[in-house]
């Protein structure tokens, strides 16, 4: 048996935009949903979401067979829960606020088996299919995805260092994050953080490698990809169930 190609990567690091969608609600039937929806890539969130690591493997289970890469944004870049995440099959990873080229090279580390890196070696398990997956250690990077998060003005400052880092694939802006972090809490229009978003893409540009970002609003995702940044979250489960919920009911309340 093979690994399926990841169609995340082959899109991005092809310089082809690829939208997807943020699940937040923990959900693997509004996974499923979402998944459904023919959107390239879904972000199964263990950060800001109330998932453990059972509810992100019930969630990767409803895409088995999908052409939908759900991607795992984790908690923090430690490096036990990177392996315990890779094992249960997740190969795009998200990271949030990475600051550093050594705290990047360290990431790359957690996902790489020796000699390059430090990941624990188990011998079958989600990610291999149970071991069916032929020659899976000795190609296990290949297929992995590593979108880093620049949410801080330490990040942006470093942008350049860390897109040059081997293994990262895409620098992911976390607009809310960066937006606070320079004084303008939930603000990303601010003239001085589309500056430091403008700076992220260039510098990952630069080395030759994606940006990202999320954008619920679509007039600024269409203008994003029209710049250059190719894996765009362009909503979320929880966003579309809350406002449209919303909606629907004030439409009755006239
Ligand atoms: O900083 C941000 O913005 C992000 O990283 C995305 C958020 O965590 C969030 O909106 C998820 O729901």
């Amino acid at each position: 048996m093979q690994e399926r190609p990841n169609s995340l990567k082959a899109a991005v690091t092809a310089g082809r935009a690829h939208i997807g969608l943020w699940c937040s609600l923990a959900s693997a039937l509004t996974t499923e949903i979402v998944a459904g929806s023919g959107v390239g890539w879904v972000l199964i969130d263990g950060e800001h979401s109330p998932n453990d690591l059972r509810s992100i493997v019930s969630q990767l289970q409803v895409l088995n067979g999908s052409a939908c890469e759900g991607a795992v944004r984790l908690r923090s870049d430690d490096p036990d829960l990177i392996k315990q995440m890779l094992d249960a099959g997740a190969r795009s990873l998200m990271i949030p606020n990475v600051r550093s080229a050594d705290q990047a090279r360290a990431i790359v580390s957690a996902m790489s088996y020796a000699p390059h890196g430090i990941r624990g070696f188990s011998v079958a398990h989600r990610a291999n299919s149970f071991g069916r997956i032929a020659g899976y250690h000795a190609n296990a990077r290949q297929q992995q995805l590593l979108a880093v998060q620049i949410e801080c003005e330490t990040g942006v400052a470093n942008a350049a260092e860390i897109a040059a880092v081997e293994g990262v694939d895409v620098l992911f802006v976390g607009p809310g994050d960066l937006s606070t972090n320079m004084g303008a809490m939930g603000n990303p229009g601010a003239p001085h953080v589309q500056e430091a978003i403008a700076s992220v893409r260039k510098a990952a540009a630069a080395a030759g490698k994606a940006s990202g970002i999320l954008a619920p609003v679509k007039a600024d995702a269409d203008r994003y990809i029209a710049e250059g940044f190719t894996m765009v979250a362009v909503g979320s489960d929880l966003g579309l169930l809350a406002r449209g919920s919303d909606a629907l009911v004030a439409s009755f309340n006239r």
